[in-house]
């Protein structure tokens, strides 16, 4: 997609299901004429007013619909430019026949996340704020929704620009010892500086640390389901997941494929994965299974180890909540390997409440922040503080005041090579390309 701010783009904002009002988006300089041509005398700005659409207002030929039509003149509109909005009646034939008289107005369609790109190329948002609105887009689950608000409205974007403001401070005290060699600068300037970036480091390390949480809260926490054959994983599955999801048997080796179910715990996403019995065994197709049960243990985010109460097992993989099913046939042990068991049947619903809590618990423990800041959401926002994190540690070990100098220029860029404000071009169409068209 090049990015062509000259032209002036329209989308159907709303979505393509049936509804009664459809929301048909228009940006671009020419705006305010081709809305003119539409509707007749501008209306007063950002007020909703009922209009009537015509192919061409000025002759009043071929009425289109009756529709509420908003003025939003920039620079104050979303993207910053000119723009407007036809609330349509959303019948098929209405919104097809606008479109055909936008285009002939010389509108053409928005390519997915146009509207948004050009809200960042009028400095209406930065990057992270654009990334944050895609996210509320797609936000099926609270956490979800208050994370991708928090962060459309700016708050990671405030933690970012907090540290480059700090760091050009102590950029401009190591020019400063740079360019003035000999003058009376205060011995302790040199002290301050590194102590500025000693603290820049600790407090992006933290934020590094803590990173996978906010990506859980995006992405959702996935849970893996494994144990040996028969312990109960796909009966787990299906309770949770309330249908039969999976196939339950008697028969040792059922479920090869790994299944997921996708729901949500504590208002938090959740991704469930059933998966092969883990054995020794001679079938190649059984065997593929158990080395995808293992990929699925790896990739988790916490593992249900399961096993049945006739069957205990020797070790635990780490991290695991540990549940022990078939109370109805044995009794089971309080915990292995110091791992507590947690005690449940599920052919009998017993100790299925607890053992939901105690999901819920994991979920919150996974995804709450430790250090009370904003969470970094995405891989390429841990990737960007590392790169800064990484120049501030060679800085720490410099003593050529150039070239700590060199490296705190090199941790500002990757700063704003996050917030889009340097060298970011290559990564637009990459970014904005994953909007739905119409933001
Ligand atoms: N008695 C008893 N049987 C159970 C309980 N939970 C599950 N079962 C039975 O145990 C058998 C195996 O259950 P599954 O859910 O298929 O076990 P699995 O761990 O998915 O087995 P594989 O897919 O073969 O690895 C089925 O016959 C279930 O009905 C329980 O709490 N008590
Ligand atoms: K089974
Ligand atoms: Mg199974």
């Amino acid at each position: 997609m090049g990015y062509q701010g000259e032209d002036i783009i329209f989308a159907l904002s709303t979505g393509v299901e049936r509804a009664a009002i459809a929301v048909m988006r228009v940006s671009g300089k020419g705006s305010a004429d081709l809305l003119a041509k539409l509707c007749g005398p501008l209306p007063p700005p950002r007020k909703a007013v009922l209009r009537r659409v015509w192919q061409q207002a000025d002759v009043q030929d071929t009425l289109l619909d009756e529709a509420l039509v908003l003025w939003f003149p920039g620079p104050k509109s979303y993207t910053g430019e000119d723009g407007f909005e036809l609330h349509l009646h959303a019948g098929p034939a209405v919104i097809q026949a606008v479109a055909h008289a936008l285009v002939l107005g010389g509108a053409r369609p928005a390519e997915p996340g146009e509207f948004t790109r050009r809200a960042f190329t009028n400095n209406r948002m930065d990057l992270v704020e654009a990334e944050g609105v895609a996210d509320l887009v797609a936000a099926e689950t609270e956490s979800q929704r208050k994370q991708a608000l928090a962060q459309a409205d700016g708050a990671l974007s405030r933690v970012y620009a907090g540290w480059a403001e700090q760091l050009k401070k102590l950029l401009a005290f190591q020019e400063a010892l740079i360019d003035f060699p000999d003058e009376d600068i205060p011995p302790e300037v040199e002290a301050e500086i590194r102590a500025g970036i000693a603290q820049l480091v600790e407090q992006m390390q933290r934020h590094i640390q803590d990173g996978k949480r906010g990506e859980r809260i995006r992405r959702g926490v996935v849970f893996a389901i494994a144990g040996p054959p028969n312990a109960g994983k796909s009966s787990l599955l299906n309770w949770l997941a309330e249908r039969d999801a999976a196939i339950v048997s008697p028969i040792a080796g059922t479920t090869r494929d790994a299944l997921e179910i996708v729901g949500s715990l504590a208002g938090i996403k959740v991704t469930f994965v059933d998966t092969a019995g883990l054995r020794d065994t001679e079938d190649a197709i059984e065997a593929e299974g158990v080395k995808r049960a293992l990929f699925h243990v790896k990739q988790a985010d916490c593992v249900v180890q399961m096993f049945a109460a006739t069957q205990v097992p020797q070790s635990v993989f780490p991290g695991a909540l540990l549940v022990g099913n078939k109370l109805d046939l044995a009794s089971l042990p309080a915990e292995v390997e110091g791992v507590a068991v947690i005690p449940v049947s599920l052919k009998n619903s017993q100790g299925l409440d607890a053992l939901r809590q105690i999901l819920e618990h994991k979920v919150q423990a996974l995804t709450a922040s430790s250090t009370g800041m904003p969470l970094l959401t995405r891989a390429r926002h841990s990737a960007g503080v590392q790169d800064a994190c990484n120049s501030l540690q060679r800085a720490l070990e410099q003593d050529w005041p150039e070239v700590r100098g060199e490296e705190l220029r090199l941790a500002m860029r990757a700063l704003g090579r996050l917030t889009g404000h340097v060298g970011v071009e290559e990564l637009l169409d990459a970014i904005f390309g994953q909007f739905c068209i119409g933001k």
